[in-house]
């Protein structure tokens, strides 16, 4: 079903901004008027230097006005992200994106602070999403006819200078190339040997998002970079089983949900990077984060073209640059693919332009359609495609096997040219007592002997690895067929066996 990335507005309380900005050492602050209106769901944004123009976007809900009320962190959650708890566990993916400069509040609204009513998004979901499981569970204690089983898995990771850091590996020196962004059957992404936690309670879930941040945070620290150079993708996998009790059939849902707290959105002007690494982060920085513009750009190119000319074909032409980083490249579904998307658009009453462009962005984001999909299938559909897995590895199986028994006949004929050789020799010794005519007959049969053993030789070679074998080496063998057939038919007793390894190999 096609659905449209959603985009929610929070304005960080303007002194907090400020204060962490300035903890940041973002320079070229702008003082501006900024109010969200949560009835009409807009934010006004506009510069008090008057040569700067007003600005008025709409969302799909804005909080927090700005100098008026502020919205708890309950509040947000639940006018906005609360809902992606039964959209998860009926199997579609999700993705929450936080995007924003430094200080506007992203960290905070994802993962929030330790007091109770200061968490985060992320830790509300979790808490939701095994009340959730729970309540199912009750409900189906009382259904003798149907029982599910849910398995939930996280894995916590960081992107920065475009590699990948584990944030649950236990062991702080880590090898980041051994991480890989790959690709499954059906065109979603995953991180190869990034550590996955299975859990089955909130207790368990929460202590593990706080290990991913606090260690996060330890890592930046011990690394000297500041937690808002780096990108942070909490991944939550849901898999539920529905079991049918009375015919032992089930449907099994996969979905997984990522939530994205995305590095400062500021231009490196805009902060004082001198020094050499800080020059290296705030360009990795700025290509995943360009890239992530220009992937939401071209989308909407391409839904536009979609929607004016009514065709298909020229929309396909644009070429969306998904593989340009690797932020884009892991959110590849989530951003116009398989996922219900949101993002979370963080503006701080600080700086004019940062804001500006925070909120032009997200106004391109709200155009882009997605398709998500419930990701489900029954046993049986299980079982047919591991039916259909098995019959490609039959497959497999007997055409190695044939490979074998080819190299076998190989080792027959080679045997019998060996067997060849030996006659040849024995003649060759003895050649002083023959006649002309048989020393005539002879040197014939040396210059044979050679091609023989060269065609030994090769064949030797190539039973090591019979799938090697050439069209020269069959090209000899036909050859040597051709100059001499009477010769040809002693070397291979079984001459239509020969013919047929050939024939494999042509
Ligand atoms: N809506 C809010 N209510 C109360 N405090 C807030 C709010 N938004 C942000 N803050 C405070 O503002 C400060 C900066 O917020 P936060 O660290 O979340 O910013 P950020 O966008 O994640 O920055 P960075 O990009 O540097 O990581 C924090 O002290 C946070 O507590």
């Amino acid at each position: 079903m096609p659905d449209r990335v959603s985009v929610y507005v929070r304005v960080a309380p303007r002194d907090e901004s400020r204060r962490h900005r300035a903890i940041c050492k973002v320079i070229n602050t702008d003082s501006i008027l900024l109010s969200s209106n949560p009835k009409r769901q807009t934010t006004f944004i506009r510069s008090s230097f008057e040569n700067k123009e007003e600005k008025i976007f709409k969302f799909d809900k804005c909080f927090d006005e700005g100098f008026g009320k502020i919205n708890s962190q309950s509040e947000f959650y639940k006018g906005s992200i609360n809902h992606f708890v039964k959209d998860a566990l009926n199997g579609y993916n999700c993705c929450i994106l936080a995007y924003g400069q430094t200080g506007s509040g992203k960290t905070y609204t994802m993962m929030g602070e330790s007091k109770n009513d200061t968490r985060g998004v992320i830790p509300r979901f979790c808490e939701d999403l095994f009340h959730e499981i729970e309540s199912i569970k009750i409900k189906d204690s009382s259904d003798l006819s149907q029982r599910s089983e849910y398995k939930v898995v996280c894995s916590i990771f960081e992107i920065y200078n475009e590699q990948i850091i584990d944030l649950l590996e236990m062991n702080e020196v880590q090898s980041c190339s051994k991480y890989r962004v790959r690709e499954n059957r059906d065109r979603s992404m995953y991180i190869e040997n990034i550590t996955e936690i299975e859990v089955s309670n909130i207790d368990q879930m929460i202590k593990c998002v706080k290990m991913g941040f606090r260690n996060r945070t330890t890592r930046s620290t011990n690394m000297n970079v500041n937690s808002s150079r780096s990108h942070a993708i909490v991944s939550i996998t849901i898999k539920r089983t529905d079991i049918d009790l009375n015919t032992n059939s089930s449907i099994i849902s996969d979905s997984i949900c990522r939530f994205v707290d995305l590095a400062g959105s500021e231009r490196s002007t805009a902060t004082q990077n001198c020094h050499n690494d800080r020059l290296k982060e705030g360009n990795s920085i700025n290509k995943s984060l360009s890239t992530l513009r220009r992937v939401l750009t071209s989308l909407k190119k391409r839904e536009e073209l979609k929607y004016n000319s009514n065709s298909n074909s020229s929309a396909h032409n644009i070429v969306v640059p998904f593989r340009e980083s690797l932020l884009t490249w892991i959110l590849k579904d989530n951003l116009g693919g398989n996922s219900k998307t949101c993002i979370i658009a963080c503006i701080s009453p600080t700086n004019f332009e940062e804001s500006a462009s925070t909120l032009r962005y997200a106004d391109i984001a709200q155009t882009i359609k997605t398709n998500s999909i419930i990701n489900t299938y029954s046993n049986t559909t299980l079982l047919d495609n591991l039916q259909k897995q098995l019959r490609i590895m039959e497959i497999e199986v007997n055409k190695l096997q044939k490979d074998q028994n080819s190299s076998l006949e190989l080792q027959y004929i080679l045997n019998n040219l060996k067997l060849e050789n030996k006659f040849l020799e024995k003649n060759f010794i003895n050649r002083a007592n023959l006649s002309s005519e048989m020393r005539k007959l002879l040197i014939d049969s040396e210059i044979k002997k050679f091609q023989l053993m060269k065609v030994i030789l090769a064949i030797e070679i190539k039973l090591k690895d019979p799938k090697k074998i050439d069209a020269k080496l069959i090209g000899r063998l036909e050859q040597l067929k051709l100059n001499d057939a009477k010769l040809y038919n002693n070397f291979v007793l079984n001459k239509d066996k020969f013919e047929a390894t050939v024939d494999i190999y042509k």
